[in-house]
């Protein structure tokens, strides 16, 4: 996977501008969430691409490169096994039937973000990615072994999350955030990047179908779990909503709260 997704990377940026986002696209090779010429970039390359379910994959946007199709379909399909695996245990816990977070979903859709971060010589000054929470329902990180290049926000600070070798990283997103009315928080994170040396990372999210209406679960809001806290809005205007505006930390969580 890292050795496919490398050789994409290094080609020539005309070669891999031929692959690249449309500006009402999401899928595609460039950056998304920029809104304006005078903000700071982020120091990294992405390719973006839906793959499950299969009709909603843009081939047009799918490098040539020998061999990266059936490479992303293999190891895209081994994620989504933990994410089927993962979203019935998350049901019990929220209250629901083992189906029910699948069920939410109308179906469950999958999408690949590679990212690519080249060396830099201005570490203190540009992020990889700038602090922002995923708007997914969980999310699936696969990151270099022997690089600590993502942090998450706890606290007052950032804390390193240190590479397990040959495992991979789930994030809760902003969709969990909402059906579990705000007890099971999106994490903040972002990507530093480094001096010496190169990083890759590929996230997974596993997201419900754009139609599907998010709001609180009934049973996540009572004397226990306390009121509701998110209105009522769905999925696919929710992430429209965001890609209109810069990545800034949970703003986007926020703009899904009740204002009080
Ligand atoms: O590179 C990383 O570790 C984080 C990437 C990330 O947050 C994302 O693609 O949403
Ligand atoms: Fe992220």
């Amino acid at each position: 996977m890292q050795a496919t997704a490398a050789e994409f990377f290094k080609l020539p940026i005309e070669e891999k501008k031929k692959y690249a986002m449309a500006s009402d696209d999401i899928q595609g090779y460039g950056q998304a969430y920029v809104v304006s010429e005078q903000q700071n970039l982020n120091w990294g390359d992405l390719i973006y691409l839906q793959i499950f379910p299969s009709r909603y994959r843009k081939m047009s946007y799918w490098p040539t490169i020998p061999e990266f199709k059936e490479t992303i379909e293999d190891y895209s399909s081994a994620v989504n096994k933990v994410a089927v695996q993962l979203l019935p245990n998350i049901s019990v816990i929220l209250g629901l039937d083992k189906d029910g977070l699948h069920g939410l979903h109308q179906e469950i859709m999958q999408g690949i973000r590679m990212n690519y971060y080249p060396k830099c010589c201005k570490t203190d000054l540009v992020l990889g990615v700038s602090p922002h929470s995923d708007q997914t329902t969980i999310t699936i990180l696969l990151q270099d072994d022997d690089e600590v290049g993502l942090q998450i926000h706890h606290q007052t600070g950032w804390v390193p999350v240190k590479p397990v070798p040959n495992t991979l990283v789930v994030n809760v997103g902003d969709v969990l955030e909402v059906w579990s009315n705000g007890r099971y928080r999106s994490i903040e994170h972002r990507a530093v990047t480094y001096e010496k040396k190169e990083r890759m990372s590929f996230a997974t999210f596993i997201v419900p179908d754009q139609e599907v209406e998010l709001e609180p679960l009934d049973q996540m809001m009572d004397r226990h779990y306390g009121p509701r806290m998110y209105k009522k809005i769905k999925y696919g205007d929710f992430v429209r909503h965001s890609l209109a505006r810069k990545l800034a930390g949970k703003t986007h969580t926020e703009f899904l709260k009740i204002e009080t």
